[in-house]
């Protein structure tokens, strides 16, 4: 996507000295867009942790880099397991961060130490550019369905989507995953209008997707979580679209917490709630998202208080509590696939179900 004209990914390697990976520091936007020069696989793993890079596809790539970054320091069998074992753990839900070890590793195993940080930084590359064609289909199967939304409405009317947290283009390599068919729709001229869940506590939705789509110039209003129902009771949505970072093998989908209440709210008011995905958001290995996916538990104090911009420009961050009030901070849940209209991955849309990810899927047997 680009930035002031400019075409960017959300991760790169430095072309000056071919090993720095360049990330934007998430945490800064949208009162700065920063760019993070990280040159070791701790500095990568802090990057994960504090979520300067989020989003599950991307923190998949970055991690790949990471484990790429570990290499040029020490290509040993042991410095190799180590730090991916060390990578694999920095965030517990979204599945692409263990896909992407997982196929570095394959990938690396098998070769001489000398040989491997050139090939871990070709693969890199590869989950990388495989991440960007995926979305950018996903993105036209997406397209499909706005098209027809469009098509049972008067020629006046606008697409209303609403989408909650951020899986537009910088939580992936680029496109997005959500966001993908929404800027598709756009640029094709589509009247595309998004309700933007704010998306506390960290709020990913205000901070990061009405960033982007503001700077793509796509109409959105940002709302506060709990008004999504509201609207969806009063004919103001027309369909949900969701990013996800973990759908199990029978349809079941982990994504940001408050996920869970927008399906429940779209389907008693009759509102299709789609879900988008590249394949490698499915963990074939788990059947029950609700009791097999590991939900992270983050820091009270992203509860407890708000980050902002001064009137006199300063990034401050508040407490909204008392200051002995207790918090508890579940980052993601489980919407089960009886819940999900469907599925739209990079090859086509589909039921939230083990047949219907299993007719797009056939040959996958495992990850
Ligand atoms: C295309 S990204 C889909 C999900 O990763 C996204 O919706 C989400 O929940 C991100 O959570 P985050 O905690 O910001 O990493």
């Amino acid at each position: 996507m680009k930035i002031n004209g400019v075409p960017y990914r959300s991760v790169w390697v430095d072309p000056t000295d071919h090993r720095t990976v360049c990330i934007f520091d998430q945490t800064r936007l949208p009162f700065a867009l920063e760019i993070l020069h990280l040159s070791s696989s701790e500095q990568v793993a802090h990057a994960i942790i504090t979520m300067q890079v989020r989003g599950a596809p991307l923190i998949g790539a970055v991690a790949a880099y990471g484990l790429s970054l570990a290499l040029s320091s020490d290509p040993s069998d042991e410095a190799m397991e180590r730090e991916a074992s060390m990578l694999a753990a920095t965030r517990p839900t979204a599945i692409n961060l263990r896909w992407a070890i997982e196929r570095m590793l394959q990938k690396l195993r098998p070769m001489n130490s000398q040989d491997r940080v050139e090939a871990a930084y070709k693969e890199a590359g590869l989950i990388c550019d495989e991440d960007v064609a995926q979305n950018e289909a996903i993105g036209r199967h997406g397209l499909e369905l706005l098209r027809n939304i469009k098509n049972r409405k008067k020629a006046e009317e606008r697409i209303n989507i609403l989408t909650h947290c951020n899986a537009g283009w910088i939580a992936t390599v680029d496109w997005g995953t959500a966001l993908a068919p929404i800027y598709m729709a756009h640029d094709e001229g589509l009247d595309v209008h998004v309700w933007v869940d704010e998306t506390r506590p960290r709020n990913q939705g205000a901070a990061l997707t009405a960033w982007e789509l503001g700077s793509h110039g796509v109409p959105h209003t940002v709302i506060v979580d709990n008004a999504g129902g509201h609207l969806m009771q009063h004919g103001q949505v027309d369909i949900v679209i969701v990013g996800t970072d973990r759908v199990t093998a029978n349809g079941d989908v982990a994504n940001k917490i408050g996920t869970y209440l927008k399906a429940l709210a779209a389907r008693d008011n009759d509102v299709p709630f789609w879900v988008a995905l590249p394949s490698t958001t499915i963990d074939w290995r788990v059947q029950d998202g609700l009791k097999e996916i590991p939900i992270e538990e983050r820091s009270p104090l992203e509860v407890t208080a708000v980050t902002g911009l001064t009137k006199g420009g300063q990034v401050e961050t508040v407490r909204i509590t008392p200051e002995h009030s207790s918090a508890a901070n579940p980052a993601f849940d489980v919407t089960p696939a009886r819940l999900v209209t469907g599925l739209i991955t990079e090859r086509g849309c589909c039921n939230a179900s083990g047949t219907g990810l299993r007719s797009l899927f056939p040959a996958t047997t495992g990850q």
